[in-house]
C-alpha cells in the first residue's frame, strides 16, 4: 500500500536544538492514525512539517510521495492545536474564507459539521467555547475534503459526547472517502476504538510505530514472581511489588509461572512512556 505521510531520517532543529531527531515512519494511505508521545515530545512539530507549514533541518518528510513545497498541500487538511481562527468573523463568514480560499470546497459537508455540534453560524468567533471553535476548525479543514487530514489534539477541548460524535463524524470520513487521518492525543482509551495504526514519539525520535493490531499482538503483560522477572527477556518496563512483579515485554511468548496477556493500546503506550521516564 502507498504512503499518505512517511519520514527518513526526518530532523527538525529550533536555534539548533532538536525537536525531532531521525524520525522513521510511514502511514499508509486510509489509515487512522495516533501520533502520541509526551508534552515536548514534537508532535506539533511533526504535524507542522507534514501541513508544510515549516521545514525539515534534515532528512525527508513526504506527503503522498512528494516533500513538502512550503505551503499546504491541495490534498491535505490540517487543524493546529490553537486553532488558529478570526474572532471577529462570524462563522459562516469563517466558512466564506474557507471557499474563497480553497479551490476544493464542500461547503455543505463543513455547514453539517456544524449542525450536528450545535455550532450557531452566526456566532462571532470569539463567543464560543473552545470546543465549538474546535468544530469550527474541523469544519474548515473537512471542507477541503482532504485525502490526509492532520489534527493536532482535535479532541482535548470536546466534553465526552463532542468526542464521540466528533470521532464517528471523522470515521465517516475515512470510510466513505477513503481519508487517511493522523491525530496528535493525549487520550489514549478514546484513540483505541478508532485507530489503527500508531507513531510514540519520545523525545524527538519514533520510539514505536506500526499497525495497532499487529503491536499489541508483538507485546504480552506478564504477572509474575518477582524474584524471576531479572530472568525474562524483552523487557520494555517493569514494576513489582515485595512479591509479585508486572512487566511489559516485547515478545509473544509466556515463560512458565507467569500469566500473559496482550496488553491494551493504553497499557502499551504507557509501558514505553514509563520505560523512558525511567532512563
Ligand atoms: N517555535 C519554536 N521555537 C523553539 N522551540 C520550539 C518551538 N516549537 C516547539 N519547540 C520545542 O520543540 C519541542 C517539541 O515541541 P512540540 O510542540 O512539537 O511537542 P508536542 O509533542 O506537540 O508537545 P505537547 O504535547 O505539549 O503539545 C519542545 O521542546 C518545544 O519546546
Amino acid at each position: 500500500m502507498d504512503s499518505a505521510l512517511s519520514a527518513h531520517r526526518l530532523v527538525k532543529s529550533y536555534r539548533g536544538k532538536r525537536a525531532l531527531d531521525g524520525c522513521e515512519f510511514a502511514v499508509p494511505e486510509g489509515a487512522v492514525t495516533a501520533l502520541v508521545g509526551p508534552n515536548g515530545a514534537g508532535k506539533s512539530t511533526l504535524l507542522a512539517l507534514a501541513a508544510g507549514l515549516l521545514k525539515p533541518s534534515g532528512g525527508e518528510l513526504r506527503v503522498f510521495g512528494e516533500p513538502p513545497t512550503g505551503r499546504t498541500h491541495p490534498r491535505v487538511g490540517y487543524l493546529a492545536q490553537n486553532r488558529p481562527l478570526y474572532g471577529r468573523l462570524t462563522v459562516a463568514e469563517t466558512l466564506r474564507l474557507g471557499r474563497a480560499f480553497n479551490q476544493r470546497w464542500a461547503q455543505r459537508r463543513a455547514v453539517q459539521v456544524l449542525d450536528q455540534a450545535e455550532v450557531p453560524l452566526d456566532a462571532r468567533v470569539h463567543t464560543l467555547s473552545e470546543g465549538a471553535r474546535t468544530q469550527v476548525g474541523i469544519a474548515l479543514a473537512l471542507g477541503r475534503e482532504p485525502d490526509l487530514l492532520l489534527l493536532d489534539e482535535p479532541l482535548s477541548a470536546l466534553d465526552p459526547l463532542a468526542r464521540d460524535e466528533t470521532l464517528r463524524l471523522l470515521m465517516g470520513e475515512v470510510a466513505d472517502r477513503g481519508m487517511t487521518l493522523v491525530m496528535s492525543s493525549h487520550l489514549l482509551s478514546d484513540l483505541h476504538d478508532v485507530c489503527d495504526h500508531l507513531v510514540l514519539l519520545i523525545g524527538g525520535a519514533v520510539r514505536l510505530t506500526g499497525p495497532i493490531e499487529d503491536l499489541l499482538a508483538e507485546h504480552r503483560v506478564l504477572v509474575g514472581p518477582a524474584s524471576r522477572a531479572a530472568s525474562v527477556d524483552g523487557v520494555v518496563q517493569a514494576s513489582s511489588t515485595e512479591r509479585q512483579a508486572t512487566l511489559l515485554v516485547r515478545g509473544e511468548s509466556v515463560p512458565e509461572g507467569w500469566a500473559g496477556e496482550q496488553p491494551t493500546l493504553e497499557a502499551l503506550v504507557l509501558g514505553y512512556l514509563r520505560a523512558a521516564r525511567a532512563r
